[in-house]
């Protein structure tokens, strides 16, 4: 009956527009429900009337060391950047980050009261600042590519004053599925592959490059490159691939 019901209102909001902001980890949006002209109201939350605002997660917090400040200022400056001919905004975006998968997209409060019950995103659980996974996604839709600026806290310890590769898995997917949702809608991981090659120091601020490789059909592929802040050494390298997926999918359909 439940499930039943679930399915019933995942069609109905994708029928009225339902805009994901969370799916798979991710806090980007499918290109389909990108309306082109006007990007940044795909990116807003819907206006409940009776919700209080969510808490963006990828702004600035009393954690951020000055190097995340620095690197956080430096993108956002290319977020405002205009084009020189028409005086459009340029092609980089800061996307905002929920702690709910469902219940802060458009529509989702309903969704997320039948489906998701208390269920939080991962990289988003802990309210502590600076604890775990302090991280903010510029995306680049000329590219077809983004940045992650990403602090890593005191709890995601591996080796003895490093990030744990399970932590650096998990920001990997997180990143590139972001990117991966925006270029080819609703996708989940289905292979990441990764190479650890230099230890990240705990609390230190990397970047994660992403980029499209290619799309074939269902499936995009997309390539990954964590370095320090500097860009002069890599840490780790990955390929995602992610398989388009009806979201019924998520409900057993
Ligand atoms: C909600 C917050 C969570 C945060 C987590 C961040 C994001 C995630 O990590 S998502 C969670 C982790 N991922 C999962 O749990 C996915 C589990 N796997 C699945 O559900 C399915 O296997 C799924 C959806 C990936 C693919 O299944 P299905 O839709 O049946 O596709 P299927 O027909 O098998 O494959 C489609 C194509 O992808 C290819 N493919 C599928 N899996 C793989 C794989 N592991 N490696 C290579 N190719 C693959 C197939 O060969 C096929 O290719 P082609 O079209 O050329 O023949």
């Amino acid at each position: 009956m439940m499930l039943r019901q679930g399915l019933h209102l995942v069609r109905k909001l994708y029928r009225d527009g339902f805009k994901l902001t969370g799916l798979a980890g991710r806090q980007s949006l499918g290109q389909a429900q990108l309306p082109a002209p006007q990007p940044d109201r795909a990116l807003t939350v819907s206006s409940w009337p009776f919700s209080s605002p969510p808490r963006d997660y990828s702004l600035p917090n009393e954690s951020w060391t000055p190097e995340m400040q620095r690197l956080y200022d430096h993108y956002s400056a290319l977020c405002e950047a205009e084009t020189e001919e028409e005086k459009k905004r340029g092609p980089w975006r800061r996307l905002p980050s929920y702690n709910r998968t469902l219940k802060y997209a458009t529509g989702g409060r309903c969704l997320s009261k039948v489906l998701q019950a208390k269920a939080r995103l991962f990289t988003r659980n802990i309210e502590e600042p600076g604890a775990s996974f302090e991280y903010v996604v510029f995306l680049n839709k000329q590219e077809k590519s983004c940045v992650c600026v990403f602090q890593a806290g005191h709890l995601l310890e591996g080796p003895p004053g490093h990030v744990h590769g399970g932590a650096i898995a998990t920001i990997i997917d997180s990143v590139t599925g972001t990117l991966a949702t925006y270029l080819s809608g609703p996708v989940m991981t289905a292979n990441l592959n990764i190479n650890y090659r230099s230890p990240i120091p705990l609390g230190s601020v990397v970047l994660v490059h992403s980029a499209l490789e290619k799309v074939e059909g269902r499936k995009t592929s997309i390539s990954c490159r964590v370095t320090s802040s500097d860009g002069g050494k890599l840490h780790t390298d990955a390929t995602g691939l992610f398989v388009s997926i009806n979201v019924g999918h998520l409900f057993g359909a």
